[in-house]
């Protein structure tokens, strides 16, 4: 099961590196990283297992935060309405998008990243995104709110950007993880 030391810290090369597409159909070894990332976002998401494990609570994992420079990452949340989101996705890509942007209050944070930085995200407050499924099924979502932020951010990691390379102001050095904190 992957733990926190298998998730990758920002300072990492392979967080700045442009994943590459897989192949298709999924080879075992590709649906079976979908498969660990899904799995452990919803033990962060059990206080017990959480606990037990140390694990911080994420919604969405990308494959290169585990040192898999890959096109995939799963997700695993509900939206504002209770729908839940709960799936593993091959080489998506954004087909369209709105004009008007949106962003969380609070700015981001990373399970690459063990640091707060201050400072909202502008993001597309709504996507239409197409990939493929844990099974290789084309898969198209329509995405806005929460889940639209949740899958901007992973898409960001499969192109080597991180969420404060977007917040506006910020200073080369607060972009820079601290020497000493880049293990
Ligand atoms: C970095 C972290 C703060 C852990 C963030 N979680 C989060 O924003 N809220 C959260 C998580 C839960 F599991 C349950 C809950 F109610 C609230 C997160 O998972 N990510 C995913 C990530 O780092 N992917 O690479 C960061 C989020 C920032 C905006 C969207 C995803
Ligand atoms: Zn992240």
């Amino acid at each position: 099961m992957i733990t926190m030391d298998q998730i990758v810290r920002e300072g990492h090369p392979v967080l700045r590196q442009v994943a590459q597409p897989v192949n298709l159909p999924l080879t075992v070894e590709d649906k079976n990283t979908l498969q660990s990332m899904l799995e452990f976002l919803k033990n962060s998401q059990d206080p017990d297992i959480a606990e037990k494990y140390d694990l911080r609570p994420g919604v969405g994992l990308a494959a290169p935060q585990i040192g898999v420079a890959k096109r995939l990452f799963a997700v695993h949340t509900t939206d504002e309405n209770g729908k839940e989101y709960s799936l593993g996705i091959a080489n998506p890509k954004v087909v369209s998008h709105s004009v008007e942007q949106n962003e969380l209050e609070n700015g981001e944070g990373c399970l690459s990243v063990d640091r707060e930085i201050e400072g909202v995200v502008p993001r597309h407050s709504r996507l239409t995104v197409k990939g493929f499924d844990q099974n290789g099924d084309p898969i198209t979502l329509r995405l806005r709110g929460y889940i639209a932020i949740v899958f901007q951010h992973e898409l960001d990691h499969l192109d080597g950007i991180m969420f404060y390379d977007r917040i506006e102001g910020l200073s080369d050095a607060q972009k820079r993880p601290l020497p000493g904190f880049a293990l």
